[in-house]
């Protein structure tokens, strides 16, 4: 059977790649930046512009009604965030938009495609590095075409470990986060570190950079893409609490084996967040 997918995934590699050529050429100019959920939840013209150039290129290559949406800024304005078995881009155009704002050169283009509420393949432009991510299901994982694999480190004493502290800077949240960070620091590990955007940070596991990524607070756009190259690269994915990886619950562990994931879930405190798929509650 003609392979349905394989010009939808290298037509989504092109339109990441447009799009992070975009988001440098915004960069090299003043940006304007506005809040979204809070303070520190930033938002700039360049995520709504890159987000509707994404959308207009898909919908005029695949035709109007016969994909559907989710995209990071189309949400954030009101656009219901729910994952049918409908063929669905799911979409962040700036991840990193912390970073994009200050200059930090991390940021990056997350595309993913899921159908039957699978994901079927996922692309990670890293735009300021110029390092093109993707993994189709069932067929690898690459950066800039060429094959990236996890690490295959199963001492937790000799990994680093990524982790990010997100947007909510409640006292209780803040607390949980950093206590979290000390276990895991003091187990000990080699290091922690965190690049700002949970895409790169997926990849960085990807190609064996690090040896976990686990963020409570993330959504379905963050990681959606990272998810599928992680696991072609031979890395898994589960839920914070260890049950199964739920893309809309909008936390997650990421790492390149069982070992390394169980012994950072039982350091890690939980604490409550609202699905993406959430009903929203009219205000
Ligand atoms: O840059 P965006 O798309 O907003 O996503 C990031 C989020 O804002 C941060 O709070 C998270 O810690 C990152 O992991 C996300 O990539
Ligand atoms: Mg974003």
């Amino acid at each position: 059977m003609a392979d349905q997918w394989q010009e939808a995934y290298d037509f989504a590699v092109q339109v990441a790649r447009a799009a992070g050529a975009v988001i440098r050429k915004a960069g090299e100019e003043e940006i304007k930046v506005q809040t979204k959920s809070c303070t520190v939840d930033l938002v700039t013209k360049t995520d709504e512009r890159v987000e509707k150039i994404i959308i207009g290129s898909l919908k005029e290559q695949f035709g109007e009604g016969t994909h559907s949406f989710i995209g990071e800024e189309s949400v954030s304005k009101g656009q219901p965030c729910i994952l049918t078995d409908k063929p669905t881009w799911i979409i962040d155009p700036v991840d990193g938009t912390t970073n994009f704002v200050h200059g930090f050169p991390f940021v990056a283009v997350s595309i993913a495609f899921a159908v039957n509420k699978e994901i079927e393949f996922g692309v990670v432009y890293s735009c300021m590095e110029d390092k093109m991510y993707k993994a189709r299901k069932g067929q690898g994982a690459f950066c800039d075409d060429e094959p990236i694999q996890v690490s295959d480190v199963k001492d937790i004493h000799k990994s680093i470990i990524i982790c990010e502290h997100g947007t909510d800077r409640s006292p209780e949240t803040v607390q949980k986060i950093f206590s979290t960070q000390k276990k895991i620091l003091c187990i000990p590990v080699h290091g922690l570190r965190g690049s700002g955007t949970a895409a790169t940070n997926m990849c960085l596991v990807a190609c064996g950079a690090v040896e976990a990524f686990f963020e409570i607070g993330i959504h379905c756009w963050d990681i959606a893409a990272g998810a599928v190259i992680v696991r072609e690269a031979g890395g898994l994915l589960l839920d914070v609490d260890g049950g199964p990886f739920d893309v809309m619950s909008r936390r997650m562990v990421s790492g390149n084996n069982m070992v390394i994931v169980n012994r950072i879930i039982k350091e890690i405190e939980i604490f409550d967040t609202v699905r993406d798929d959430a009903p929203i509650v009219k205000k």
